[in-house]
């Protein structure tokens, strides 16, 4: 995906096009152009950090002539992006003293204690960091002061590079390997947002993506088609733009529980490497204005999700609010005027039929999923997929053994689970299951 990247040059850069035009073509040998270099952007980086009137004429000097600087600030995704280089890169890996860096964090979201999955630290040496690049030499320095805004504990932490004999090109496309080698490691994972009381959203969880394949649909080939159907919208702004239509999408997924509602937003997620945002409409702090501030704190392109909308709604002319939600207040935040564009929406139920119909009206709900208990192909396919090495006799067996919509495979993956090497004891528990679901 191409990004476009601006530079912006400050007073203390300096002239770019002077920057741009101090090449280093040193024909000094390696040891001593490795030592130099070091001690060159070392002093330069000294300068600019503590110097004085006296010492900043120097630095201005040092700067112009050999060094490109370029500032990443907190609030901006480069920052996580040239952080997790850094702590990848070779020079960084015999380092004994690291300070743990919290691309969260950086972003001014509070992340969960209940998650702590070291994937999603960033372990950065202490102190400045000088390293060798592209025959370049680059010294690192960051800094942080606590966030004024009264929500966040975050801090506010910036990265300075400043790169001998260093051009704007350089470090476009020092940046742009950034942010592929993020990219590349982030989206084996699905980020999980949930939004808290004062609608601020915390990452609690970010886990290793699930494969749609992992998912049993029916028909079988069902998740496929809901994630072509999310493909093309995703890919339509102009279309809907062309025609006037609000570029929305809405997704009901309903059926009994434990049957892979929330496990398909999850793969799809993943599959089209989108965050999931969550919301727990029943709240009692959240209220219609909180929730419209909730949504537009999402990112412009995610999968919101509503779960058990039928929880917090049943009937409209009955109970109208949810903790402080109104009926009229989450219609209205899904597709009225204040209504964000881009984004998909999930909802899901256990009770179709306690939901009023204008929540499921077109508009609101485009494409509606149902989720069944395990049909025999459906066990079948669970069954070649959990014990890879089963033999066809035992698949016969179990199918035989569970009657059409009687388990959901989340009863059958507890039991499965229970007997993970040994499926001929599977399929004992799961033939007394059934006995006495049936009463004998
Ligand atoms: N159709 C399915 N395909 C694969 N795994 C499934 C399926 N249904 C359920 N599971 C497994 O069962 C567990 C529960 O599934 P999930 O939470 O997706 O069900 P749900 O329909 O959202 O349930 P609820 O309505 O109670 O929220 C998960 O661990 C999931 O792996």
């Amino acid at each position: 995906m191409f990004q476009h990247h601006v530079l912006f040059s400050n007073g203390f850069q300096g002239n770019t096009d002077a920057n741009a035009r101090c090449e280093v073509s040193d024909p000094l040998s390696f040891g001593y152009q490795y030592f130099a270099g070091a001690i060159v952007v070392f002093l330069a980086g000294m300068l600019a950090s503590f110097g004085n009137s006296g010492f900043d004429t120097c630095c201005d000097i040092v700067r112009r002539r050999f060094v490109f600087t370029i500032e990443f600030l907190s609030c901006d995704e480069t920052l996580i992006w040239m952080s997790n280089w850094v702590s990848e890169h070779p020079s960084s890996a015999n380092t004994r003293n690291v300070s743990v860096f919290s691309s969260f964090r950086s972003l001014g979201l509070l992340r969960s204690e209940t998650d702590k999955q070291q994937q999603d630290h960033i372990l950065l040496p202490t102190g400045w960091i000088i390293l060798k690049h592209k025959n370049r030499w680059i010294l690192i320095t960051r800094s942080s002061k606590p966030k004024a805004n009264h929500r966040s504990l975050a801090e506010s932490s910036n990265m300075r590079l400043y790169v001998l004999g260093g051009s704007k090109q350089f470090l476009l496309d020092l940046l742009e390997e950034a942010r592929e080698a993020y990219e590349t490691k982030k989206n084996s994972r699905t980020r999980i947002y949930v939004a808290d009381e004062y609608s601020y959203w915390n990452l609690t969880s970010s886990r290793m993506s699930r494969p749609l394949s992992t998912v049993l649909t029916w028909p079988l080939d069902r998740s496929g088609a809901v994630l072509d159907d999310c493909k093309r919208f995703l890919e339509a702004e102009q279309w809907y733009a062309s025609r006037g239509i609000p570029w929305r999408r809405g997704y009901l997924l309903h059926g009994p529980p434990g049957t892979g509602k929330t496990s398909l937003v999850s793969a799809l997620a993943g599959a089209l490497e989108l965050p999931i945002y969550v919301v727990h409409l029943s709240g009692p702090k959240l209220t219609d204005q909180s929730f419209i501030e909730t949504l537009n704190g999402s990112a412009s392109r995610c999968i919101l999700l509503l779960e058990d909308i039928d929880a917090a709604f049943r009937q409209r002319n009955s109970e109208d609010v949810a903790g402080g939600l109104t009926f009229s207040g989450l219609l209205n935040a899904l597709d009225g005027v204040v209504a964000q564009e881009g984004r998909l929406v999930f909802m899901t139920t256990n009770h179709l039929e306690r939901l009023d119909p204008a929540l499921v009206r077109p508009g609101r709900v485009d494409l509606m999923v149902e989720f069944h208990l395990c049909t025999k192909e459906m066990v079948s396919a669970y069954l070649r997929s959990f014990y890879t090495d089963i033999s066809e006799e035992e698949v016969a067996e179990f199918v035989e053994a569970v009657p059409s919509g009687a388990l959901s495979i989340a009863q059958l993956q507890a039991c499965f689970l229970k007997h993970a090497h040994t499926p001929l004891k599977a399929l004992t528990e799961i033939k007394s299951v059934i006995r006495e679901m049936v009463g004998h």
